[in-house]
């Protein structure tokens, strides 16, 4: 049985017996480069594990240097390109690198190779007697940015959707449910074993709109976590995969060190894409956009300046003013939220997105996504996330990306 029913029609006369299935894949292509064998003592060829809730770099599993992992397919590397709001990597043919570098890695193109940009959809199949026909489905699950290692999603029945286990995420969503944040983040409803895999299980927030359009942006000034600062200090692993990552950016990125090496930290890695796009400057980042029309980009690590933001926030909103009014009343209240909520005065909060959504009716929100990075302070200690972070003190920036998000969106309506 479909969980996305098509719009409701009234058929005159008997209506065929259904049978509907539906093929559930999340839209997305899996990594297939092939990895180097020569390791070095302490390079790192490839990601940690590709567990969501990878922690330093250093990772946090005993099978640490020499167990062959994959390649990380996280975030935004090697996706589809060109829009009109194609940020300032296309002076630069990174996208093309990126792209050669690790070529199924895209998140959000349908990956036909031929720079296609059309949304890649789950299938609803109607077969009845004596004839077949396609359904359009309303929406399809699109994973935007995050890890794509085989299995990190899956679409689930009844409109949720199945995100590979992290306990620190699952910790944190079972909190979530019981704090004022509840409306501000997809429901959770525990955890499913599946082909001997866990997943959180939780709401696709896709759902209810009709062709949406869709932006992560991650929020915070920094994106490496305390802990993972402090276990990549002892550890020193370098990430090759990283470096590729770099050099793909900007050639001229790593020291002589690194060239040499082949390899950066992860916090170096983590650090230089913070203050390469708008992280360092005003608290959050674009990740990727996708719209309703198809078009996707997730090519912004170089969208640094307020500038650039407003050009793709612009373009994401298609100059609509309602929608742009919907997402600013919904920040607001998200601050608002925040600033009394007990789950966030607690926690550190990094790597977070939120996820703007919307459609074509005009509809419109935002929730906060992906805690496989926010973790409990100790007891008695409180985070006001605006003040600037020094090592120790655990802030994260997460309002102050939130004032200065609010702020632009604020300075995009008319006067
Ligand atoms: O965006 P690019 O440049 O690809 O870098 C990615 C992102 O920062 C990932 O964060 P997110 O998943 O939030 O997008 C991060 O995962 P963590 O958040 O687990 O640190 C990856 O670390 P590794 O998973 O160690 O590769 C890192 O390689
Ligand atoms: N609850 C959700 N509903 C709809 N889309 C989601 C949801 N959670 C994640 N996504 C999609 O998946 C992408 C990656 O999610 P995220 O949780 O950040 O993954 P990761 O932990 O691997 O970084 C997001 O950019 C978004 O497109």
């Amino acid at each position: 049985q479909t969980s996305q029913s098509p719009p409701r029609q009234s058929f005159p006369g008997t209506i065929p017996k259904l049978i509907i299935t539906r093929d559930t894949s999340p839209i997305r292509c899996q990594s297939t480069t092939a990895l180097p064998t020569d390791q070095t003592s302490c390079l790192d060829l490839q990601a940690e594990d590709e567990s969501p809730c990878s922690d330093s770099g250093c990772g946090g599993s005993p099978a640490l240097i020499r167990t062959p992992r994959k390649l990380s397919t996280s975030s935004s590397i090697g996706l589809s390109s060109a829009s009109s709001f194609e940020e300032s990597e296309d002076d630069f043919t990174g996208s093309d690198i990126e792209s050669s570098l690790s070529p199924t890695r895209s998140l959000c193109s349908a990956g036909d190779g031929s720079g296609s940009k059309s949304w890649s959809k789950l299938k609803s199949m109607v077969h009845f007697s004596p004839l077949a026909f396609t359904l359009k489905p309303r929406h399809s699950w699109v994973q935007l940015a995050g890890h794509t290692a085989e299995g990190s999603f899956t679409a689930g029945d009844g409109g949720r959707l199945l995100k590979r286990y992290c306990e620190c995420e699952q910790q944190c969503l079972e909190q979530l449910m019981k704090d004022v944040l509840r409306p501000y983040v997809p429901g959770y409803y525990g955890v499913l074993q599946k082909d001997e895999q866990d997943f959180n299980i939780m709401d696709d927030l896709l759902t209810d709109f009709d062709m949406p359009s869709i932006m992560d942006c991650k929020m915070g000034s920094r994106t490496c976590l305390e802990e993972e600062l402090i276990k990549a200090k002892e550890c020193q692993r370098l990430r090759r995969d990283m470096y590729e990552k770099m050099i793909s950016v900007d050639p001229a990125a790593p020291t002589e060190e690194e060239r040499a090496q082949q390899g950066v930290l992860k916090p170096r890695y983590m650090r230089w894409r913070e203050t390469l796009s708008s992280t360092a400057t005003l608290g959050f980042r674009i990740e990727g956009i996708k719209k309703g029309d198809g078009s996707c980009n997730t090519s912004f690590k170089k969208t640094k300046q307020r500038e650039q933001v407003v050009k793709a926030f612009e373009d994401f909103v298609d100059g609509n003013v309602q929608i742009l009014k919907s997402y600013l009343k919904r920040l607001e209240e998200l601050r608002s939220v925040l600033e009394k909520s007990d789950f966030f005065r607690t926690h550190e909060v990094v790597g977070s997105s939120l996820l703007f959504v919307h459609d074509a009716s005009g509809k419109a929100s935002v929730w906060m996504i992906d805690f496989g990075k926010t973790v409990p302070l100790p007891p008695s200690m409180t985070l006001d996330h605006r003040t600037p972070w020094v090592e120790g003190n655990r802030e994260d920036g997460y309002l102050w990306g939130m004032d200065n998000l609010i702020d632009i969106f604020g300075s995009m309506l008319p006067r």
